[in-house]
């Protein structure tokens, strides 16, 4: 808030110009009774308090109305004063100074002679028109000043604004001349590069410049690149967005905002990474296998050596990788899953390492990022690695090696600093041999192998997972399933799986949709499970051939051998000696 003492230098104009004009002396004080002007021989006493002899001003302030004493000294108001009865004052006309109806200071006239006493009687009216006036000259200044002292404090409150963003903002002149910057920005250049009226080009590429000042000339164009800048400590890969400001009269200003490349992949990687947080507990299974590859990722997720997951479709490799990168320093970066066979090849190269602007004929302006670099600081998650080409395969053993990656139609390679986790369920030493696969990225991948098994050979782990897929489909489905008939576990316990768990969770959710109770039967299971012959285990389990052959085998090693033996064997088994003799040599059995 404005207050009277803050304008008192114009205060003391107004009175110096006045006394000047009606050679009377003129004395303002403010709301609290301290003069802040005077003249004669009131100028003394500016900035003293009036509070001992200014009654007529207190009564002033307090009504909000004009004064006039004619005389001072034995006037009622003047009744405390100390001056009473002696007052060398001979006239005297007081006005308030009232800013939006409140009186915040009072200005006088004041006569010493009869002479001026008289001057002021004769022209009363006129003398009190005029100090009005001259009070509404400093109540307007006050006015003004409150005004600009808003204006200074909404500039401030702006600029802490802007200076509490984290990214960089500046905002330049149609020419590209520099207006205004905040904070950030200016901690992003090297130093004196960034200053009012400094230029863009300055600080950006010449094609970059040219394309941020295309905005301008549309109101609705939006300019995104990403940009290298040398900043202080190092160089630093930004994202730029330079969008117009439209003002009064259409667009006179831009705005350029700077972002850490980093951290758009940060709020991507927050955005999308709800549905995949996979953690080690929820890799499930009882079998030496899985427990060993818990422990196992447990230790290795510090590290930053590449790991490759072999196993066969559906056993995990995919939640496995997540569950080491959420476990690792690296989890606060992107997991970036590239499925090597599903991306067509000839989009695989800019998929992986992003392009140039102008790099191909159909390639968008701009260039565009790769996967890899997106995940930096993360980890990236090349699956099915044994379908990936080998002219790619040079390409990934290089970032490997150098750590750095290079876009299609680049000439420089930029530092990218991931973890590779690649998977496959191929044989890439046998695609090795026949050259499909490069040795050299091979041994680089191969750092630390984790083999997963087929379901079929960690039976142990059907149990866990059943109960698992249960509980997430009786709260998908709103079902409550919790037993299994005798005949449901037989089939799913003789069954191959070989689409793995991922054909177990399909069974169970196709097995729940159909349940009626509580309880899961062979009913439940897909037709293609209920026409499967008996499978492996139970085929073995009653296999005839098998049970004549152990039949015999136990029956002919009960004897003494030799051809005795081979007729008291024959006798036990009830047939006769020629068929043991051709069972025997069809069994090889000696
Ligand atoms: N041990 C496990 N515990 C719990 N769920 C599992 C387990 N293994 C696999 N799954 C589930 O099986 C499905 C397939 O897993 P995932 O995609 O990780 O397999 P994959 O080996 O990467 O398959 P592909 O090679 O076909 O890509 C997923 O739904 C996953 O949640």
């Amino acid at each position: 808030m404005v207050e009277l003492i803050d304008v008192k230098d114009y205060a003391q104009q107004i009175a110096e110009a006045i006394a000047t004009v009606v050679k009377i002396d003129i004395e303002i004080a403010d709301k609290t009774l301290i003069r802040i002007a005077g003249t004669g021989r009131y100028h003394k006493g500016v900035g003293q308090s009036m509070d001992r002899q200014g009654y007529v001003y207190r009564e002033v302030l307090r009504t909000g109305h004009q004064f006039v004493i004619e005389t001072p000294g034995i006037h009622p108001l003047c009744g405390p004063c100390k001056a009473r009865g002696n007052c060398s004052e001979k006239y005297e006309v007081v006005s308030p100074i009232n800013v939006d109806g409140k009186a915040v200071g009072a200005i006088g006239m004041i006569c010493f002679t009869e002479v001026q006493a008289k001057l002021i009687a004769e022209n009363q009216h006129s003398y009190l028109i005029f100090l009005t006036k001259m009070a509404e000259t400093i109540a307007l200044k006050l006015k003004e000043q409150e005004f600009l002292a808003g204006l200074v404090s909404a500039n401030h409150y702006l600029n802490s604004i802007i200076d509490c963003l984290d990214e960089g903002l500046l905002t330049t002149d149609l020419d590209g001349t520099i207006l205004h910057f905040n904070q950030a920005a200016q901690g992003l250049f090297s130093a004196n590069l960034l200053h009012p009226s400094s230029r863009l080009d300055s600080l950006f590429p010449l094609q970059i410049v040219a394309e941020i000042l295309t905005v301008g000339k549309s109101a609705e164009d939006v300019v995104e690149r990403e940009v290298y800048i040398e900043s202080k400590k190092n160089q630093q890969h930004m994202l730029l967005r330079a969008l117009p400001m439209e003002g009064e009269g259409g667009v006179k200003s831009l705005a350029v905002i700077l972002r850490p490349f980093d951290e758009i992949s940060r709020i991507v990687h927050r955005l999308s990474s709800r549905e995949v947080g996979y953690s080690i507990e929820d890799i499930l299974g009882e079998s030496e296998c899985m427990c060993q590859i818990r422990e196992q990722a447990r230790v290795i997720a510090a590290s930053k050596s590449t790991v490759l997951i072999l196993g066969e479709s559906g056993t995990g490799k995919e939640i496995l990788a997540r569950s080491i990168h959420n476990l690792s320093p690296r989890r606060q970066g992107m997991f970036m899953t590239i499925n090597c066979t599903a991306i067509p090849e000839n989009l695989l190269e800019s998929e992986l390492f992003g392009y140039e602007d102008g790099a191909f004929t159909g390639a968008r302006k701009g260039g565009k990022i790769g996967k890899i670099e997106l995940a930096n600081k993360g980890t990236v998650f090349l699956d099915e690695i044994g379908d990936m080409p080998l002219y790619l395969q040079a390409k990934i053993l290089r970032v490997l090696q150098e750590r750095k990656i290079e876009r299609i139609g680049g000439i420089t390679a930029s530092p990218v600093d991931v973890r590779i986790i690649a998977a496959t369920h191929r044989n890439l030493e046998e695609m090795m041999a026949k050259g499909e696969f490069r040795e050299d990225l091979y041994y680089r991948i191969n750092v630390i192998p984790i083999y997963i098994k087929p379901l079929r050979e960690r039976k142990e782990d059907l149990p866990i997972l059943i109960q698992h897929f249960i509980e997430v489909y009786n709260q998908q489905l709103n079902k409550n399933v919790h037993d299994l008939s005798e005949g449901f576990r037989r089939r799913l316990q003789g069954y191959a799986f070989p689409g793995n768990v991922r054909e177990l969770q399909n069974i169970i959710e196709y097995a729940m949709n159909l349940a009626e109770d509580s309880r899961l039967t062979e009913d439940h299971l897909p037709v293609r499970m209920k026409q499967e012959e008996l499978q492996e285990e139970y085929q073995d389990r009653f296999n005839l051939e098998r049970i004549e052959r152990e039949t015999i085998l136990r029956c002919y090693q009960m004897t003494e051998g030799g051809a005795r033996g081979k007729e008291k064997a024959a006798k036990a088994l009830g047939i006769g000696l020629a068929t043991l003799y051709r069972k025997l040599a069809r069994y090889n059995i000696e």
